[in-house]
């Protein structure tokens, strides 16, 4: 049995944790706040995130040094906007060989930064092809009550990856390895600006057909921004792209749906993120897309509608009207295009 430390002790985190511990090991899960800790003790439960029974083998901690003392591994999992603060404070407590992965989805406004560049940054010590993450298609609801799911984990050093693999890998659980942090990484951060688009198409009455028209051209702009920056086009085909969009933009569990779906009925993102009282992520991570779609020049009018819609309050069917209506187009071009750019001369 490992000691294994989860932080971040909200729904995915603990749902991390849950896995961890069904697998054998002893895990600490570290909430911020003590009365959290206190609580998840005392109850076995974590009422507010993740309302499951919480195995014996987990135990919450509020000092940060005790959680991670002796761990094997380091899970952090909180939210995006958290992922310095938390790392400015990890750094203290690991060496170089610690095994760390991440399972935040999310890109950084303004530095327009990956959760694992944020992380190399705030801990500069630590080799950056050492730091994994994992992605995909995996609700927290669903992965606690141990229903099959997959996800994908990647790092620079592989052997990393294939670590995190078998440390996750379960027989609910499967886990695949990947060499594309990059693509893993935008994969999982811009579905949920997807996400929202899809869940502002629900609210607004449109049907199926609007859904998948967001999530098979919601692709194409992950896909190229992804491929601007490097990823392998392929990434976005598998769990940490299709799959994501598709459990993100269909799932009532999602929080960016839920997100998108009261946006689309009339309410703004005040009134939203009250209501919803959990981490949206893609509302820090579309204000990024915005910003490098708008600096690079990559064409992403979806993500470009939503961020209208979420922060200059344009009317959602202004912003569809004016979707369906821009100049025709050939549907498969620019990634092709980048792959000739790139290959042509192998
Ligand atoms: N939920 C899911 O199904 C999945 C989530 N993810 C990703 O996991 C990440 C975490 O999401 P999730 O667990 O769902 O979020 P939740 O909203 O469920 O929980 C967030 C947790 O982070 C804590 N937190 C907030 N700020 C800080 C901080 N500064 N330091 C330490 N802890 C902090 C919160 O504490 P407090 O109560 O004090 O606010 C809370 O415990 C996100 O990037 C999300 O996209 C990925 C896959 C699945
Ligand atoms: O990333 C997720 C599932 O893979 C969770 O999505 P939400 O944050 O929208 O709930």
């Amino acid at each position: 049995m490992s000691k294994i430390a989860v932080l971040g002790a909200g729904s995915w985190g603990t749902a991390l944790a849950i896995v961890l511990a069904d697998n054998g090991h002893e895990v600490r899960l570290w909430a911020h706040r003590k009365e959290h800790a206190d609580e998840m003790n005392q109850t076995h439960r974590n009422e507010k995130y993740l309302d499951v029974e919480i195995p014996d083998t987990i135990t919450a901690f509020y000092n940060m040094e005790e959680a991670v003392k002796d761990a094997e591994a380091i899970i952090v999992v909180v939210p995006t906007k958290a992922i310095r603060e938390v790392c400015q404070q990890l750094k203290n407590y690991i060496s170089s060989s610690t095994q760390i992965i991440h399972a935040t989805k999310g890109i950084e406004p303004g530095t327009l930064k990956r959760v694992s560049e944020m992380m190399s940054e705030e801990m500069p010590d630590f080799p950056y092809e050492n730091i994994v993450v994992l992605s995909g298609p995996s609700h927290a609801e669903e992965v606690a009550l141990r229903h099959p799911t997959t996800v994908a984990v990647s790092a620079v050093n592989l052997d990393r990856a294939r670590q995190a693999q078998d440390l996750f890998n379960s027989e609910n659980l499967r886990v695949y390895t990947s060499d594309d942090i990059l693509g893993i990484e935008v994969g999982g951060a811009l579905k949920n600006i997807i996400a929202l688009g899809a869940g502002i198409s629900d609210g607004l009455g449109y049907g199926d057909n609007a859904k998948a028209a967001l999530i098979t051209r919601g692709l194409a702009e992950i896909a190229r921004l992804g491929t601007s920056l490097g990823a392998n086009p392929l990434s976005f085909l598998g769990l940490s792209g299709v799959g994501d969009l598709i459990v993100t933009c269909t799932s009532v569990h999602s929080r960016n749906w839920r997100a998108g779906n009261l946006l689309g009925k009339g309410n703004n993102l005040d009134q939203v993120l009250e209501e919803m009282g959990m981490v949206v992520e893609g509302v820090r991570t579309v204000q990024a897309a915005h910003q490098f779609a708008n600096e690079q020049g990559v064409e992403m009018p979806i993500t470009q509608g939503i961020y209208q819609i979420i922060f200059e309050d344009k009317d959602p069917k202004d912003v569809v009207d004016e979707l369906m209506n821009r100049n025709k187009r050939q549907e498969i071009d620019d990634i092709s295009g980048v792959l000739k750019e790139r290959y042509s001369d192998k």
